[in-house]
């Protein structure tokens, strides 16, 4: 076993997201790593209850949890939660060292477009980027400066959801506003894209042909979105500016006509009001006024429930309206991809998703989509299918470790040559 591992963080609003993943050499054609053939994190888990009034918990992947103290103070849950989390992955895997963390920060604005080392200055800018990303960014920042305070001389890579689509064409990432926006940033990005890269690089190696042509995935879990891609590459996505536009989210709305806010605003709406709104009480959470989780949804409206049965459809017929746009883009479809906590878990959403597509020759195998788990990659479509569907469970957090593993690997080239 290697005796130096990468340890990836992602920190949402609440909990911290935490996998350590062992040196895994690039391979495959194209020098890509193998996804299917990399092996298992060494150890992983979660904090939770980092929110002000939380009670802080370890929760490892594997074992019991662990309650841990609360101070009050926000300096002093972070660094006691990291401590904890610290100790877990070196007890977990004795006598590896962490070489680096890997960070999942969503917001990369138009300058960081690929990997890169958080430096001071470099969390100075994303910080400028706060505002797009509310419920994710200022808690990715906290986590590395939480752990730049515990451990200055440790390397923190930062690794962003919007680097994946960096490439897509003008007209996709432009909006019909004046040029002097534009010029701000103020542009499409998209988002999710660590995990789009995982799923296409897994798709690279079961289906090696139809990953390569018109390909749809679809990432859903508590924020949801499309990606359509050619060639392996994005080209269009349902995420924008920030992460609220395109498909029905957990508690977000998605695409929303921009008059609605004004409307918002001649009612003397404040902007944190207007912002609580579109974040936190919209999506599946707002049209059901039950719950964001789609698990619970199904079970509501089992039993009668009209308001939860309203909020799937309103999310079915959101998604089924975006991937026609998307595949119209594509100019037709290959392969379409299922992932995330919906995607890999929700046979009826993905099924209700594929009979919106049947006018392009989607057909499911209905047994494989009952029968799939989303605990490995597994194809779900029928045999006449003119189009492959598969589920791919994701893993974002391979992506940042296998990142930050380019970076330490170039580093260590250098030092050699220097
Ligand atoms: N077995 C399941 N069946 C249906 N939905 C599921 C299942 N497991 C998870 N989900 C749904 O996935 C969503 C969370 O997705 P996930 O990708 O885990 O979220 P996050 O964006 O926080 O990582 C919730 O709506 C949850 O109900
Ligand atoms: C960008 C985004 O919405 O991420 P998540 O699905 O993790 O909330
Ligand atoms: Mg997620």
């Amino acid at each position: 076993m290697s005796d130096r591992a990468v340890l990836v963080v992602n920190a949402g609003s609440s909990s911290l997201k935490f996998a350590l993943y062992p040196h895994e050499a690039p391979v495959g054609p194209g020098g890509e790593a193998d996804h299917a053939a990399a092996s298992a994190a060494l150890a992983a888990g979660q904090l939770e209850g980092l929110q002000p009034g939380g009670q802080l918990r370890l929760c490892p992947a594997d074992g019991p949890v662990r309650v841990l103290d609360s101070p009050a103070d926000e300096h002093d849950r972070y660094a006691l939660a990291l401590d904890a989390m610290l100790q877990h992955v070196q007890h977990a895997a004795p006598g590896v060292a962490v070489a680096a963390v890997a960070h999942r920060i969503v917001h990369g604005g138009p300058n960081f477009r690929a990997p890169v080392v958080l430096t001071d200055a470099v969390l100075a800018e994303l910080a400028t980027l706060e505002p797009l990303a509310p419920l994710h960014q200022p808690h990715n920042l906290a986590g590395v400066r939480a752990l730049r305070r515990r451990e200055p001389a440790l390397l923190q890579v930062g690794c962003f959801d919007t680097a994946f689509h960096a490439g897509m064409p003008e007209v996709e990432h432009r909006f019909a506003l004046p040029e002097s926006l534009h010029e701000q940033g103020v542009r499409r990005y998209g988002f999710h894209g660590l995990s789009y890269d995982f799923v296409m690089h897994s798709l690279l190696h079961t289906s090696p042909i139809r990953s390569q042509g018109r390909v749809l995935m679809a990432h859903l879990g508590n924020g949801a979105s499309l990606c359509a891609a050619r060639g392996g590459r994005s080209i269009a996505t349902s995420m924008g500016f920030s992460a609220l536009d395109g498909l029905v989210m957990g508690t977000r709305c998605g695409t929303l006509d921009a008059g609605v806010l004004l409307h918002l605003w001649r009612q003397g709406w404040s902007l944190a009001e207007v912002e609580r709104l579109l974040y936190r009480d919209s999506g599946l959470l707002g049209v059901s006024g039950r719950s964001a989780d789609m698990r619970e949804l199904h079970r509501l409206a089992d039993a009668g429930d009209v308001a939860a049965r309203r909020a799937i459809e309103v999310f079915v017929y959101r998604l089924r309206r975006e991937a026609g746009g998307l595949t119209t883009v594509l100019g037709g479809l290959d392969l379409l991809a299922c992932t995330g906590g919906i995607g890999e878990h929700d046979a009826r959403i993905r099924a209700e998703l594929a009979h919106g597509l049947v006018h392009l020759g989607v057909q499911l195998d209905e047994a494989a989509n009952q029968a799939a788990r989303g605990d490995r990659i597994e194809p779900i479509h029928g045999p006449g299918s003119a189009v492959e569907v598969w589920v791919v469970p994701t893993d974002e957090g391979r992506v940042a470790a296998q990142a930050a593993w380019a970076l330490l690997d170039a580093r260590d080239g250098a030092a050699r040559t220097a």
